[in-house]
């Protein structure tokens, strides 16, 4: 898919997170996070984010129509930078059929001694056409990767990175969003994180969005559950 096209698909639209990572969550087989993202289609979204390259895979066999945002999180020791660290992740994820491929965007050092949002310009100077997404946390963050080629910028990482811990409890990081779309009015800006309610969703497009991500809150029942437990104990 084009870039202009996937921007037309989503824009204004929702994307569904179809993760589940923990090993004893029920839905961590690609065939169940597939009926996963079947529901989320039924009930409209626009497209998916998936984690690992058997998910990203069957979702987009599933959906070839629907915008798939691949990535691919890689856990190292001693390493704070894991959504698709590396080119070796991004040749697959593009190989199976990513429409966007989402890399970290932070100035984190990767494993491989440089900075995240490096592997932006090397993505974008192999792969001109690939469209690529920035996950990041701060305002610097974002400047660094557009300087850098990204064709999106994402707030996933609020909240996430030790120079953004304190927005964690905010939830929402709307004033990132606004932040963004005043320096950079033309970028396109894609709102994630601990996005929990239908108010929160609106809120993101007042502040500046283009499209948001909803993950937990719509595709991982066990937090879910938890978030009710813990409330009503208190
Ligand atoms: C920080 C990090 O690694 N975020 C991940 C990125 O892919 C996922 O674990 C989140 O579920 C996703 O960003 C959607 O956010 P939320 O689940 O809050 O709606």
């Amino acid at each position: 898919m084009r870039k202009e096209e996937i921007f037309q698909q989503i824009r204004g639209k929702l994307i569904v997170s179809c993760q589940a990572n923990e090993e004893e969550n029920p839905f961590n087989p690609p065939e169940e996070m597939t009926r996963m993202a079947k529901a989320a289609a039924i009930g409209g979204c626009a497209g998916f984010r998936a984690n690992r390259p058997e998910n990203v895979r069957m979702i987009k066999e599933a959906f070839p129509d629907k915008v798939m945002i691949g990535i691919w999180k890689v856990v190292t020791e001693g390493c704070d930078v894991y959504i698709t660290p590396t080119m070796k992740e991004v040749e697959v994820l593009r190989e199976i059929g990513s429409d966007i491929i989402a890399v970290d965007g932070t100035d984190r050092i990767n494993c491989n001694g440089r900075k995240a949002y490096e592997l932006i310009r090397e993505i974008k100077e192999t792969y001109p056409d690939q469209v690529v997404m920035a996950d990041i946390a701060t305002i610097n963050d974002a400047r660094h990767s557009v300087e850098a080629g990204a064709d999106i910028i994402s707030t996933t990482l609020s909240g996430y990175t030790e120079d953004s811990l304190d927005r964690y409890a905010l939830g929402t990081d709307f004033d990132l969003i606004e932040q963004i779309r005043k320096e950079f009015p033309e970028v396109f800006i894609n709102a994630e994180g601990r996005i929990w309610t239908r108010e929160e969703a609106k809120k993101a497009y007042e502040c500046g969005a283009d499209v948001i991500v909803v993950g937990t809150a719509i595709t991982n029942p066990m937090s879910i559950t938890k978030r009710f437990v813990d409330y009503i104990k208190k």
